[in-house]
Parts: structure tokens; C-alpha cells; sequence
């Protein structure tokens, strides 16, 4: 299976190799900054309705750029409907983004405030599309949900991905992982901002349909500092740790953000 290229986000290594960091062209691209009294109330928004099946999670690896855990998605076991979606979306894979300190590390921001980490859980339009790499391509051909991690308290549910982390410190690396239940990482608060927007990491496709929660959930110091050992680079090569791998924030240009919230 050929991912797109994840290539890398804006970054010290973007010294060595090219970095694109805006497309041509590009009127939707992600992240953004969300201004919450920009925002606008809309009441035809749908509650999102999230069923993912624990079983269909296949493994986790270091991808280097981030870790990802990859689901089964060759049929609708793990979907998501509603919300500002047309069609239901299926479950890929999720991951994250981060900082080399706690100030920063999210991708969106809130008011200009930076997380120092989120969550991303990418959906594709299996409806209609026959792949996830043709998805990628089209403007309703994803949907990510978007999870601010602030710090405070120890997360149960995340502890069993940091616990899997030593184990795929270098690039490359992944080991098996039978059963997760991403929607533990989910807050339970149902609001949500969305808005029409990309992949943040090349090919930076405007193919995303953003649906990013207002609620952060919580984790502590000794979580966040486990993603900071991760390393970008393959074992043998000299350390880089993994850390700041978010793309600068982009132009809002002609959009508005929606809210499922008054
Ligand atoms: N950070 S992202 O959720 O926009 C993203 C998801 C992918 F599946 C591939 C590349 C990406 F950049
Ligand atoms: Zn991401």
C-alpha cells in the first residue's frame, strides 16, 4: 500500500530536503487559526455520530513524521456520519502532532492559542471513492477529526499508545497492535468547529473536511514527554528526536468556520 508521502512539515530537517510550504494557488489549506467570534452558529449541523469497531485496529508505526495507528478499512466497521458530512467516512488511521515544549505543538490554534498537541482521526469517503490514495485527491474525499491534548491529568486510554512507543522509536518501525478503541480519545462535549480545508503535510491535497472539537482532553506531562522520544530518524543514523512536527498556520482567505454550538 503506497501512503501518500507524508514529506515533512515546515522543520529543522527542511534544511536538507525541499519543503514545500504553501501550494500554488492553494485557497483551502490547513491549519488555521480559529477565531471562536468568527465563528458562525450553524443549526443545520448535525450531532457527529462516531462508531468505531476496536477489533479493526491493525498496528502502529513510526512513520517519520509522526506515530500513526492504522485500521482495517476495507469495509465499514469503523465510520463516521453526520455532522457536516454528506456521506459516511471510514476510519484510516490516526495521529498526532506536537511540540518540543509544552507552549506549543497543535496545528490549529484557538484564539491564537497553541495546544501542546492534537490528535488527528482521518476518515475517508468510501461511499464514493475506491481508495483512500483517490480520496486523497478530491475535495470531499476526507474527513479528519481534530482533538486538542492539553496538560493536566493522566490519560488511561492514550497510556496504552505510550506504552507501545519504545518500541517504534526509530522511523519505520511498527509493531502489531490487535485491539484500540480510538473514541476513548474523543472528549465527550459534542461541540465542534468545521470548516473546508487540507492534508497539513504534503501532498497538502485541499480534499479534508476539518471537524475540530472544542473540548481538549487532558494528559499529563509524563505522556506528552513520551511522544517527545520518538525519534524522525531510522536507527544507525544520528538521532533527531521527533518533536515540533506541525505545519505553520495558512491564510484563512475566503472561508468561514463553522460551529455546531451558540
Ligand atoms: N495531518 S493530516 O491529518 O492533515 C494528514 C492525514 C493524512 F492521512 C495524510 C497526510 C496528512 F497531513
Ligand atoms: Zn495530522
Amino acid at each position: 500500500r503506497i501512503l501518500p508521502a507524508w514529506g515533512s512539515a515546515a522543520g529543522p530537517h527542511c534544511v536538507k530536503q525541499r519543503c514545500p510550504l504553501t501550494i500554488p494557488g492553494g485557497t483551502r489549506q490547513s491549519p488555521i487559526n480559529i477565531q471562536w467570534r468568527d465563528s458562525v452558529y450553524d443549526p443545520f449541523l448535525k450531532p457527529l455520530k462516531i462508531s468505531y469497531d476496536p477489533t479493526t485496529c491493525l498496528h502502529i508505526w513510526n512513520n517519520g513524521y509522526s506515530f500513526l495507528v492504522e485500521f482495517d478499512d476495507s469495509a465499514d466497521r469503523s465510520i463516521i456520519v453526520g455532522g457536516p458530512l454528506e456521506n459516511q467516512y471510514r476510519l484510516k488511521q490516526f495521529h498526532f502532532h506536537w511540540g518540543a515544549i509544552n507552549e506549543w505543538g497543535s496545528e490549529h490554534t484557538v484564539d491564537s492559542k497553541f495546544y501542546p498537541a492534537e490528535l488527528h482521526l482521518v476518515h475517508w469517503n468510501a461511499v464514493v471513492y475506491p481508495t483512500f490514495e483517490e480520496a486523497v485527491m478530491e475535495g470531499n474525499g476526507l474527513a479528519v477529526i481534530g482533538v486538542f491534548l492539553k496538560l493536566g491529568a493522566h490519560h488511561e486510554g492514550l497510556q496504552m499508545l505510550v506504552d507501545a512507543l519504545p518500541a517504534i522509536k526509530h522511523k519505520d518501525a511498527v509493531i502489531e497492535f490487535d485491539v484500540f478503541d480510538p473514541s476513548c480519545l474523543i472528549p465527550s462535549c459534542p461541540d465542534y468547529w468545521t470548516y473546508a480545508g487540507s492534508l497539513t503535510t504534503p501532498p497538502l491535497t485541499e480534499s479534508v473536511t476539518w471537524i475540530i472539537k472544542k473540548q481538549p482532553i487532558e494528559v499529563d506531562e509524563n505522556q506528552l514527554e513520551a511522544f517527545r522520544m520518538l525519534l524522525f530518524t531510522s536507527d544507525g543514523e544520528e538521532e533527531k528526536r521527533m518533536v515540533d512536527n506541525f505545519r505553520p498556520l495558512q491564510p484563512l482567505m475566503n472561508r468561514t468556520v463553522r460551529s455546531s454550538f451558540q
